[in-house]
């Protein structure tokens, strides 16, 4: 464990608990099969209002220049809040009808498993994916049981605390939950360098988290922060 043990462990998913590969080649590619089956049955429907009118008026006159601008935006990664929430919506299909089942790295799940019951750890998340997509992936995971959402305490995006490589993003998720921990007491774990700092600069402990994969870290990088492969490490 680190040098003050965490109460809380906060989790970044792509990268982290899952490969980025998962995020990339199969979950983004499903969300662009989807789109235009879903704007042709529900642009018009309330139920889809809020995704539409979430989109720059620019980009959303008409279901075409929404599908150009989707695409645009996913081949470059750009984590912008009102894409993640479409992808979301999009992806509960295809984790409904199992085609969709979130490869989580073999450590994730029993570490989660005995934070939570063994060591009394809250488990918490941070991703650039909306909350509803974080509550899809974690309740089909290809684990045994599948649905980890019951040993998850809370989720946090960038809708409900802001970018994740700012600090100011960290101290109000630390603050929503101030009953638990002080700053100081929370594990952020990330693939990211700059969120890991964000979080550090906050006050928490964070560490980088190397998976296969991943982006290369720099010598600095790795002089800089505690690197793990591995939940197992912890
Ligand atoms: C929540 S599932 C989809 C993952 C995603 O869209 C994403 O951008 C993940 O980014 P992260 O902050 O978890 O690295
Ligand atoms: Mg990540």
């Amino acid at each position: 464990m680190t040098a003050t043990k965490p109460r809380v462990i906060l989790l970044d998913i792509e990268g982290t608990v899952c490969p980025i590969s998962f995020v990339k080649d199969v979950l983004f590619p499903y969300a662009l099969k989807a789109l235009p089956a879903t704007l042709a049955a529900e642009w018009d429907s309330p139920s889809f209002a809020s995704y539409r009118n979430a989109f720059p008026t620019e980009h959303s006159a008409t279901p075409e220049a929404m599908i150009a601008h989707v695409r645009d935006l996913m081949s470059r990664d750009v984590k912008i809040s009102y894409l993640k929430s479409l992808q979301g919506y999009l992806w509960e299909s295809g984790y409904a009808n199992g085609s969709l089942k979130a490869p989580l790295f073999p450590d994730v799940a029993p570490k989660i498993l005995s934070w939570t019951r063994d060591d009394g750890i809250k488990v918490m998340i941070y991703s650039s994916g909306s909350v509803a997509a974080q509550k899809l992936l974690f309740r089909h995971t290809n684990t045994e049981p599948s649905d980890l959402t019951p040993h998850l305490t809370d989720y946090f995006d960038t809708v409900n605390a802001g970018p994740k490589m700012e600090a100011a993003s960290y101290t109000k998720i630390a603050a929503a939950h101030a009953d638990l921990a002080p700053a100081s007491e929370w594990l952020f774990l990330s693939d990211n360098v700059k969120e890991v700092e964000a979080a550090k600069q906050a006050g928490m402990q964070s560490y980088v988290v190397e998976r296969p994969g991943n982006a290369e870290l720099s010598e600095e990088d790795r002089k800089k922060h505690r690197v793990i492969r591995n939940f197992d490490e912890l």
